[in-house]
């Protein structure tokens, strides 16, 4: 498909071309722009398995900085704990003309990226999919084809960018709102899923659920005192929402686990601990989970370096 009517092709980069950033990468190829993948790991070829669709997108893929010129649009999707290896990228990628948009989960997404990135303006995004990588450059899309940015005069851009793309830019009118509640949903369903190496089947059960209420509950008192807007309603409405998901789709820490790779534990659940700790409040589930995730060891892996775990039943 060419470019959109309304928006002509545009340069665009992608910092980290796993889950997130693949179908990012993909959906701004089908809007006709011209993407550079700048990845770690080289691929030769970008992926995606939606169902039994399966689609390849003739992407860039660059592994070298010094090969790029700045340009209007970077959209990082490194997972936080590798925000400060994208330095080099982010320091060939942007001047002052240079918007970044920090897909990542959490509250904190855009601190430190600043000063790696000084002249260009920075925008946090929620990412409303569920994606795993399969091998570099190989992605199976679970659901969702959204992202929310806050309002601002880069939020009609991008959702112009976006255009033909298949995904949707959303704009949070209430930002703070907004990421807590999608903070509650991963620091109950990223930290479950990774500690019992299970997928969202494990929802299905009484006591995990009574446990992902507990961590949402607190996550919600301490979004609260900063301002989110949040109710029993909602804790409850995220916790209906794990039945949306299909019993075998994953969470990203869960495949970070499976994968041997460091977990984003410190952005989810010890951010509800860091912030609890300024406000005084108890957030004892959170403290006890983010010990728990921090102090994991490696999983046992097979010959080619998979788990030997078996995938949903
Ligand atoms: N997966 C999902 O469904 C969702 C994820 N998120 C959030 O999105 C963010 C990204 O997660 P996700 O896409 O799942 O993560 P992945 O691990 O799938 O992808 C991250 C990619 O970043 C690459 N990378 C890391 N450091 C660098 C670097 N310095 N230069 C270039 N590439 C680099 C990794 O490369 P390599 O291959 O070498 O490891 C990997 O391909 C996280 O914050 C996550 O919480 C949000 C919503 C949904
Ligand atoms: C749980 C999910 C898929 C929700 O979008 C997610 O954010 C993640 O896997 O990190």
């Amino acid at each position: 498909m060419g470019p959109n009517a309304r928006t002509p092709r545009t340069a665009v980069a992608v910092i980290g071309a796993g889950a997130v950033g693949g179908v990012v990468a993909s959906a701004l190829h089908r809007a006709g722009h011209d993407v550079t993948v700048c990845v770690r790991t080289r691929f030769d070829e970008l992926r995606i398995e939606n169902g039994a669709r399966v689609e390849r997108f003739p992407v860039r893929v660059v592994t070298d900085p010094s090969d790029l010129k700045p340009v209007r649009w970077v959209l990082l999707a490194v997972k936080s704990f590798d925000t400060e290896s994208a330095a080099t990228w982010l320091r060939s990628l942007c001047d002052e003309d240079t918007t970044v948009v920090v897909l990542q989960n959490g509250v904190e997404q855009t601190e430190g990226v600043q000063d790696l990135a000084p002249r260009a303006s920075l925008v946090p995004a929620l990412v409303y999919i569920q994606a795993e990588r399969l091998a570099p450059g190989r992605i199976r899309l679970g659901y969702g084809d959204s992202f929310q940015v806050p309002r601002g005069p880069w939020a009609e851009e991008l959702a112009e960018l976006f255009e033909g793309s298949g995904m949707t830019v959303d704009v949070a009118e209430d930002l703070t709102t907004a990421m807590w509640r999608k903070l509650m949903l991963n620091i109950a369903v990223n930290s479950l899923t990774a500690l019992t190496l299970r997928r969202m089947e494990v929802f299905q059960d009484a006591h995990v659920r009574e446990l992902a209420l507990g961590l949402m509950r607190e996550a919600s008192a301490v979004g609260g005192a900063l301002g989110a807007r949040l109710t029993e309603e909602d804790v409850q409405r995220t916790l209906a929402f794990t039945a949306e998901f299909a019993a075998d789709n994953g969470t990203s820490m869960l495949y970070d686990r499976l994968a041997g790779r460091p977990l984003e534990y410190d952005a989810l659940n010890g951010a509800v601990v860091r912030q609890a700790e300024k406000l005084g409040i108890d957030v004892p589930l959170n403290r006890a989970v983010t010990a728990l995730l921090q102090a994991l060891r490696p999983l046992d892996t097979g010959e080619a370096g998979v788990p030997r775990l078996p995938r949903a039943a």
